[in-house]
């Protein structure tokens, strides 16, 4: 270090110093403050109905008293809400403690005399006076420099404009417990010296903030404001979910007034990915999006009535099923099912809907027909028929609700009521007892008395016999959407448009599993939108903006439904076309690269810089693509990943063995990737004898360091510090090579791949520098 850097240094540390004095001061002042409202959230808690006047006697006196209530309440929820906010800044004070900021830079406006030093951290501060920023929020306007240029002439956007200059110094810090342990003056890019240190760090079950070596691509995609759509085709560990979850938080600090985190929804792959990205945003300070999976969304619609598969059941089916004459038609079926075309056929059908051709059930009580399927149709066809569906089926539903208190009136004098009565508890006759003085129905005649309260009784019985069945009617049970949505696939389809050859041997694959209440994934969206059609469920339009991760693994149908669903939402949907696995496996179109966001203004990004491997095991699995030439490793060094070949009877002995030296070698989160769940039980089953492995199945939310036996696609969107895959054999046809590829970029520092067949068929395009082969192993 020169006499002029150690000065720098001096200078830099000094500044950190009076910084972190200043954060010490407001901690201690904001404490103060978050005790008193803690306080006032504690009394008002206890004495709530202490300062409400609740008077019930006259309807102007219940009126007074609900506004009272109203009031209290919302007093309450105001303090409760300063106290979580102030929570989180305390929150964010210590973070701020511990490493004040990450980059400075310099900057001379054009027109001015002083040259600014903006310093970025993760939340702006202010001095003693509140006059000037001691630190910058990384999401200020000035702080794009930051990420968008070197020094030299740089310019950024304000609400006001375009403000030019030229950027003097560009600095990045590694601060940690207040003190400086790396300073980096840099160039164009965000130092590879930070980036290093950051990725040679052991992988995390819970991913990290990249605030401070946020990349320019991927700053572009965080900052966008103007689109309506952000599409993004990043290479695997190029950073898309990083980008994404950056994004949420920029979003949240351009809009703070107007969009709160519950305006925020996230689309993610598997329930463990939740957990994954769970941290990244509460270590910005900001609270995290909406986070469901699109099954869980589906699920939701379904109900409970259909034996429903999800994604990962159609995969695990893919990947083992024999390819017979059965599974091609499946395939057929699900690559259909997945287009616009399918769903264009489904508008088509539902046009008709209106003339003819809805199906209903019949309303049944006590084995009984009250109202028949035929009755709800034709008074459903009877309506005017230039209403729309679901306004004509809630006129039906109003009419069902008059028919069923015109039935229980008739349901009164029948014997089974009489009957029901004798088997009442003591407790039901002192409630109706109860209820009858309250409503003083009885008399000083004893004998009418008892009338009136057997009138009672079986209004009562009757009653709770048929709640269930108001309840199913103004949940529109009342429509057989199975019998309609098997109607696609039993008349003949004479539409427009194009259908798969084997179409009608489809329809009776489709039918035969439906009349089973079966719904396939494949049909699930289908299923769920011509039942958004019929009913007419409102859209959602609380949320303001959606990100859909992995969002090569949706459809163009499921994402027209999901456009349909949030019709007033911005999206970012970030994928990756290699990592395709549900479409890989049977040719099925893809929202990133076979549907066109048309009419709308949407910006494409293509990210080919991958962060997470090594350069050795980038350059093993980029070959594994056919155009895998694009994607460009960030220059981190390792060991070539190893290619074992074994019998069966040496696996679990050499896997066990090749764990216990990368434990030994300071790796903390190890995974043996199976390609299937079925895989996964088998080889977890033996490690376990021999060393401590947890199994990651499809329900598992959270996952700790260690290591874990998984199954391929349930890997997606994490990674560990070294990945085993148990045997690669496994992986032979052209359909897999996505998901073979998808496993391998799993690994950040070191990939061995097992194999008990040879090599895999799909390594032909592998070149054999790119990888150790590890001796033939013979079985004794
Ligand atoms: N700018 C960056 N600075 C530091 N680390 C980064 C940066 N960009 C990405 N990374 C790291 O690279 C790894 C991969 O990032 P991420 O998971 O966001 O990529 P991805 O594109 O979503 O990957 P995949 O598609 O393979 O799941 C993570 O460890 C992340 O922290």
């Amino acid at each position: 270090m020169s006499d002029l850097q150690r000065f720098d240094w001096q200078m830099e540390q000094e500044r950190i110093d009076l910084v972190v004095s200043e954060i010490k001061k407001k901690e201690n002042k904001l404490q103060k403050n978050t005790g008193t409202v803690s306080s006032d959230v504690i009394q008002l808690r206890k004495t709530f109905w202490q300062d409400v006047t609740v008077n019930l006697d006259e309807p102007d006196d219940i009126i007074e008293t609900a506004a009272g209530i109203k009031q209290q309440a919302e007093l309450l929820l105001e303090r409760e809400q300063t106290y979580g906010q102030m929570n989180r800044q305390l929150k964010t004070l210590t973070r701020l403690k511990y490493s004040p900021y990450f980059g400075r830079i310099d900057f001379l406006e054009k027109g001015e005399k002083a040259t600014d030093k903006v310093y970025l951290g993760i939340a702006s501060l202010m001095d003693e006076k509140d006059e000037n920023f001691l630190i910058y929020d990384w999401r200020a306007p000035i702080s794009s420099l930051y990420y968008d240029f070197s020094t030299g002439p740089a310019h950024y956007q304000t609400l006001d404009g375009n403000i030019e200059g030229d950027m003097k110094l560009k600095r990045q810090f590694i601060i940690k417990e207040a003190e400086i342990k790396g300073m980096f003056d840099t160039g164009v890019t965000i130092g590879d010296e930070m980036l290093q240190e950051v990725l040679g760090n052991n992988a995390s079950t819970q991913m990290k903030s990249i605030v401070a070596t946020i990349q320019r691509e991927q700053n572009q995609i965080i900052r966008n404001e103007i689109s309506k759509y952000v599409v993004v085709q990043g290479a695997a560990g190029s950073g898309k979910t990083s980008a994404a979850l950056q994004r949420v938080a920029y979003l949240l600090y351009r809009y703070r007034n107007t969009m709160k985190s519950e305006n925020i929804m996230l689309f993610s792959p598997n329930p463990l990915f939740n957990s994954y990205v769970a941290t990244v945003l509460p270590e910005l300070g900001e609270e995290n999006m909406q986070q469901a999976t699109f099954m869980e969304y589906l699920n939701k619609r379904l109900g409970d009535e259909f034996d429903v598969e999800d994604s990962f059941d159609q995969l695990e089916f893919l990947l083992k099923g024999k390819e017979d004459e059965d599974y091609k038609i499946r395939v057929g079926g699900i690559r259909f099912k997945a287009s616009l075309d399918f769903k264009h056929l489904i508008d088509q059908f539902f046009k008709k809907l209106s003339e003819r051709g809805l199906v209903f059930k019949d309303i049944v009580f006590r084995g009984e027909i009250l109202i028949s399927k035929e009755t709800i149709h034709d008074y459903f066809y009877q309506l005017d028929s230039s209403f729309s569906i679901p306004n004509r089926i809630e006129l039906v539903k109003e009419w069902l609700l008059r028919e069923l208190k015109k039935l229980v009136r008739r349901e009164l004098s029948k014997n089974w009521v009489e009957e029901e009565i004798q088997f009442l508890e003591k407790e039901d006759y002192l409630e109706a007892y109860k209820q009858l003085q309250q409503k003083n129905r009885f008399t000083e005649n004893t004998f009418d008395d008892f009338e009136q309260e057997q009138k009672f009784l079986k209004e009562m019985v009757v009653k709770e016999k048929f709640k269930s069945l108001f309840a199913k009617v103004k949940k529109l049970k009342f429509i057989d959407l199975l019998g309609i949505y098997r109607k696609l696939f039993g008349e003949k389809v004479n539409q427009t448009g194009e259908f798969p050859s084997n179409w009608s041997q489809i329809c009776l694959q489709t039918t035969e599993r439906l009349n089973r209440s079966v719904i396939a994934y494949e049909d699930a969206t289908p299923y769920v939108y011509l039942q958004e059609l019929i009913e007419g469920r409102k859209s959602n339009t609380a949320i303001r903006h959606i990100f859909i991760d992995e969002a090569q693994d949706y459809s163009p149908f499921q994402f027209a439904f999901i456009q349909r669903l949030f019709p007033y939402s911005k999206m970012t949907l970030l994928g990756d076309f290699n990592q395709a696995i549900f479409s890989g496996a049977t040719g099925s179109p893809t929202v990133l690269k076979d549907f066109e966001i048309k009419g709308e203004e949407s910006a494409t990004y293509v990210l080919s810089k991958t962060y997470r491997s090594t350069k050795e095991i980038v350059e093993f699995t980029s070959s594994l693509l056919i155009d895998g030439n694009k994607i460009e490793p960030f220059n981190r060094s390792g060991a070539k990943p190893t290619i074992i070949k074994t019998e069966p009877a040496l696996l679990i002995d050499l896997i066990s063995n090749k764990i216990k030296k990368l434990l030994q070698k300071g790796y903390r989160t190890i995974a043996v990737i199976c390609k299937t769940a079925e895989e996964s039980k088998t080889a977890y089953a033996a490690l376990k004898n021999v060393i401590s492995v947890h199994l990651i199945e499809k329900g598992t939310l959270f996952y700790e360091r260690g290591v874990h036996v998984i199954p391929s696609y349930l890997a997606k969107g994490i990674e560990f510090d070294a990945v085993i895959l148990y045997d690669s054999s496994f992986y032979k046809r052209e359909t897999e090579r996505k998901l073979f590829y998808t496993v391998c970029t799993r690994a950040m520092h070191e990939l061995h791949l097992y194999t008990t067949e040879g090599l895999s068929p799909l390594m032909k395009t592998v070149s054999n520098d790119t990888y150790l082969l590890e001796g033939q192993i013979r079985a004794n």
